[in-house]
This record gives structure tokens, sequence and C-alpha cells, in this order.
């Protein structure tokens, strides 16, 4: 089987768990955050610096590879780990959710989708058995089933439809799998916040007996308690020898209550993203070192950080970066973006080892503000 989950320890308190997920291309130990490279790069980041910092998983993505630069070229140029340079595991996302999100012509039928290039304008169809194909052809260690996130809220009839559509896709997708022993593919659960719906679908995901389960349609503007209800009653529905995936998730908060409730990868283009516009998570909240206040802080982003970024440079230099639009400037604020989140799921780790995640989620929230009214 090309993925392997080793459950270590189940945390005494809550739902949480301590694992190590083996793929062809290494392993790593979950709770894990991975950095998502949609364009088969972690934007400004090189793959020496994501190993450095202790980045074993990366993330990219089927829908925009597929259109550019295509996935005959990377096949060709022998999968995604040769052309990226990159021999860590890599997971990538079946496609469906950038379809939904960045297309707005779009025709769902029961075959696929129908839609329009959101570059160029031309029609392109995706189905459950192209997406399999793209991410073989990519050559990526975890697969996702094609599936439709919804849009949020949607209405019961309409989810109803769609969980049931996505289900005989994910069987589409297992049919349609031509190297299982070097590729896993995951399933993904969808139902929106309908309790019954959830159920659903992890009963027909996990009868189909997959190497890992994705809990999506999540993080699409729900309120994070609706996010947390859905997450206490679907997480326990998959099965526990087996790692449990929540999409799109990367808020600090949100990491360390999804693991609380018994999630163990994810991933988010929030670090790497705020980066872009000097914008840096730090143990204090967040810092806009952009900001005027900081132009003669020689300071590092954050005292309690060890990274390259705040062990060389301070505030100051970092704000005349980001206000000139120097590239550099962002290399180190995603740096840092990166490495924070990263080491925050190692402190999890530990947490969980020490049987202490209920205290850590205290004063970790304390000390970023989450408490604050
Ligand atoms: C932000 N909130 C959020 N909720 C999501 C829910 C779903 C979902 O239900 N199904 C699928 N298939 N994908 C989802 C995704 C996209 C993640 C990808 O989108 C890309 O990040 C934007 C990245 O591609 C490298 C990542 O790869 C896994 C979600 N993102």
């Amino acid at each position: 089987m090309a993925i392997k989950y080793e459950l270590i320890k189940e945390d005494k308190q809550t739902g949480a768990r301590l694992g190590r997920v083996t793929t062809p291309h290494g392993s790593f130990e979950t709770p894990v955050f991975m950095p998502v490279g949609t364009l088969a790069t972690v934007k400004t980041m090189s793959p020496e610096e994501l190993k450095e910092m202790g980045a074993n998983i990366i993330l990219s993505n089927t829908y925009h590879l597929w259109l550019r630069p295509g996935e005959d070229i990377i096949k060709e140029a022998g999968g995604l780990h040769s052309f990226m340079n990159w021999d860590g595991s890599i997971l990538t996302d079946s496609g469906g959710f950038q379809v939904f999100s960045l297309s707005d012509m779009r025709d769902i039928t029961e075959e696929g989708v129908h839609f329009r290039n959101h570059l160029s304008g031309e029609k392109l169809f995706l189905s459950p058995e192209k997406a399999m194909e793209i991410q073989n052809a990519l050559g990526s260690d975890i697969m996702m089933a094609f599936d439709e996130c919804p849009p949020y809220p949607a209405e019961y009839d309409y989810m109803k439809a769609s969980v049931e559509r996505t289900s005989r896709w994910a069987e589409k997708c297992l049919r349609a799998h031509k190297r299982p022993d070097e590729q896993g593919l995951f399933g993904i659960v969808q139902g929106g916040e309908y309790e019954d719906l959830r159920r659903q679908s992890a009963k027909d995901l996990v009868s189909l007996d997959l190497p890992g389960y994705a809990i999506g349609g999540l993080s699409v503007g729900e309120p994070k308690h609706v996010m947390n209800e859905v997450l206490s009653y679907t997480a326990p529905l998959l099965p526990k020898n087996k790692p449990r995936y929540l999409m799109g998730v990367g808020s600090p908060d949100s990491l360390i209550d999804g693991v609380i409730r018994g999630v163990d990868m994810f991933d988010c283009v929030l670090p790497t993203r705020i980066a872009r516009n000097g914008t840096c998570m730090t143990s204090n909240g967040r810092l806009v070192v952009r900001n005027a206040k900081f132009a003669r802080d020689f300071s590092p982003i954050d005292e309690h950080c060890d990274c390259y970024t705040c062990r060389n440079y301070s505030r100051a230099y970092i704000r005349h970066l980001v206000k000139t639009n120097e590239t550099f400037g962002f290399r180190l604020t995603t740096y840092h973006n990166l490495y924070f989140l990263v080491k925050l799921m190692g402190q999890v780790r530990q947490a969980i080892k020490d049987d202490c995640l209920g205290d850590f989620r205290e004063q970790f929230f304390e000390q970023y503000g989450f408490n604050k009214p």
C-alpha cells in the first residue's frame, strides 16, 4: 500500500492523536501543517528552505497545473517531484474546488463538470477519470478524489444530491486508479452542516476502504463554531487507523481546535498569502510589518522565534523591503510564517506526548490574543 498510517498515541483528554504517515517519498509526524505550493512552488521558497524549516510534505494543485504548464510536460519531466526538485511527499488536490471557486460558468453533470478556463475562457471538462489521469501524470504521493465542494450555505436537498454524486465520483476515481501501490487516493467527506449527510458521506467513502480521508466543504465562509461542530461529529466517523485531513484550514486557532477534534493533516494558503502583503504570525498575534511604528524597530519579527528571518533581520529592515516591494522581504515573511505554523504543530505534538494539550491551547490562545472579546 502506498500510504501507511501509524497511530502512536491517543490523547486522554481530547480527540487529538499523535501519528506518523509514510509515503513512497518519506514519512512525517502528525498532526502536521502542509505548505501549499499550488503552481509547483511554495511561493518564494526553495526546496532546501522548506526542508530546513521542517516541512516534509507539500501540496500542489491539479486544476492549476493542468492549465499551466499542462500535466503532459510534468509527466515528461518525470513527474512533479523531479520537475520541482522536491524529494519529500506531495499531496495534490483533485481540482474540483478550483472549478467551483474560480470559474463562473460551470455545468455539473453526472459525468463531471463543464466550465470555462478562468484564464483563457476556453471551455473545459473535468471528470473523476480526468482528475485521476492528471494526478497520475503528476505522480503525487497522495491524490484527492474528485468531489463537489458546495458553497456555504447550501439547501439540504442540493447538498443531499451533491453528497450522493460525490460518493459515486469517488467510486469512479477508485476504478480509474492506475497505481494504488505508488499513490494513495483519499476520499473527501462532504455534507455541509447537515449531520445526517456527513454521516452518509463518511459511510459511503469508508466502505471504499481508502488509505486516508479528508473532511471537505469547510473553511468556505462558515462561522468557526459551525466548523468546530461539524468536525466534532465528523472526524470520529473516520477510521482511527487512517489519516484525517481537514482541507483549507490554517489559522493557528483553527489548527489547534481541529487537532483537538481528531484531525491529523492541514493545509492553507493563509501563511504564504498574508506574508506577501507583509503580515506575520507571531506568538503575540498578527504583526503588520509595513506599519510605520516599526520604522526604527530593530527587534526581530517575533522575539520567541528562532527561524532564519528572526535570527538575522529586524522589523525595520523587513518593513523597508516590504514597503519598497523588494522580493527578499516577502521571502523573509514567508519563511517566518511557514516556520511559525510548522513549529506550532511540533509544539502541539509535544503537548499530546506530555498530556497537556488543553493547557497548551489555553496558554497559546491567551498569548496570541484569541481569547480577546
Ligand atoms: C480555503 N478553504 C478550503 N476549503 C476547501 C474545501 C475543499 C473540498 O471540499 N474539496 C476539495 N477538493 N478541495 C477543497 C479545498 C481546496 C484546497 C486546495 O486549494 C488550494 O489552496 C487554495 C490548494 O491547492 C494546492 C489546496 O490543495 C489541497 C478547500 N479550501
